[in-house]
């Protein structure tokens, strides 16, 4: 269990991570959502001791990083996918890292052949791709075998094979009973790796929530209606949770009933209808609608 409380970075004038305060639970993928520079990074780093909080803390098993006493059996983390010594082989580098933490020899070649790294296991990681550099980073953070696994972006560079390696791999550690906090700027490949989702937005979170009430709110009954008798259609469907909004010629735009309703009441009161098409707006819309206020780079519109 990753427990954050009240917590803030401030970079100078910057305040990159806003008072923050979340629950993120073992047996479950909590996905980590939010723009470029919303402060993802920034709380992870925080997470693993890399950066110090300007306020508030943060603990994982009950216990702050630094008190850990074996913190590769605590929390294993990819960071920095390129964070490695790169005149190194991948199994030397998980050597070294292995003595250095009394993790036995066997571990390595377990997380070498977990990741997929086998054939590439001795060659130097400097001629290494984006996507090998991040099974390495991985294979890094599962060496301890930890209880917490936090993943910055660990789908950046791969290819799609990889990402559903990803993704069953996440799976698989949470259904183990792990803690598995992953993030990322897709919301279509949270969708479906993520049980839980906090999505951030300048610093601040903006939504914490199970990932099917996301989606469930993303699909709302929003209904097109066409009919060159809009009075009457907005008369029988009229309701206490119903909204008609007339549009140009003869659209309608109905909320709080489904199509079905619609063209049923429409029906019994012999009112012709040219369209009844209902609009469900897709996951990446409500989630842009949710970051809209919260992105710190905007692309300007190409003219
Ligand atoms: N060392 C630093 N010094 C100054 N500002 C920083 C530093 N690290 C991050 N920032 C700023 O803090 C904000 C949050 O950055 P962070 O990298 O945490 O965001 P992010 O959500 O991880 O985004 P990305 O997906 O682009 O990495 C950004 O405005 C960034 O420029």
């Amino acid at each position: 269990m990753i427990e954050i409380q009240h917590l803030s970075k401030r970079y100078g004038s910057k305040l990159a991570v806003d008072d923050i305060s979340a629950t993120i639970r073992p047996g479950m993928v909590t996905g980590f959502l939010g723009p470029n520079g919303a402060g993802k990074s920034t709380t992870m780093r925080m997470m693993v001791g890399l950066d110090r909080p300007t306020t508030g803390s943060v603990t994982i098993g009950g216990r702050r990083y630094q008190q850990n006493s074996a913190p590769l059996h605590e929390v294993g983390a990819l960071l920095e996918a390129k964070a490695v010594h790169t005149g190194r082989s991948a199994q030397n580098h998980l050597l070294a890292l292995a003595a250095t933490h009394g993790i036995p020899k066997k571990r390595v070649s377990e997380v070498i052949e977990m990741t997929g790294l086998g054939t590439v296991a001795k060659k130097r990681v400097g001629g290494f791709s984006l996507g090998m550099g991040q099974r390495l980073g991985i294979a890094a953070a599962m060496l301890g075998d930890p209880h917490t696994l936090i993943l910055d972006e660990p789908v950046n560079g791969l290819d799609p094979e990889g990402v559903l390696w990803v993704r069953r791999l996440t799976r698989q550690l949470a259904n183990e009973g792990r803690t598995v906090f992953l993030s990322s700027h897709l919301m279509s490949e949270m969708a479906q790796t993520a049980d839980q989702v906090i999505v951030l937005g300048k610093g601040k979170i903006i939504a914490d929530a199970p990932m099917s009430d996301i989606i469930a709110a993303s699909t709302g009954n929003l209904v097109h209606v066409r009919t060159p008798q809009p009075a009457e259609l907005a008369r029988v469907v009229a309701g206490p949770d119903v909204s008609v909004t007339s549009r140009e010629n003869g659209l309608l735009e109905v909320t709080g009933l489904d199509a079905r309703q619609i063209g049923e009441s429409a029906a019994s009161a012999g009112i012709v209808l040219h369209e009844l098409s209902p609009v469900n707006a897709s996951l990446e819309d409500a989630y842009l609608e949710l970051t809209n206020d919260a992105v710190e780079y905007r692309t300007e519109e190409v003219r």
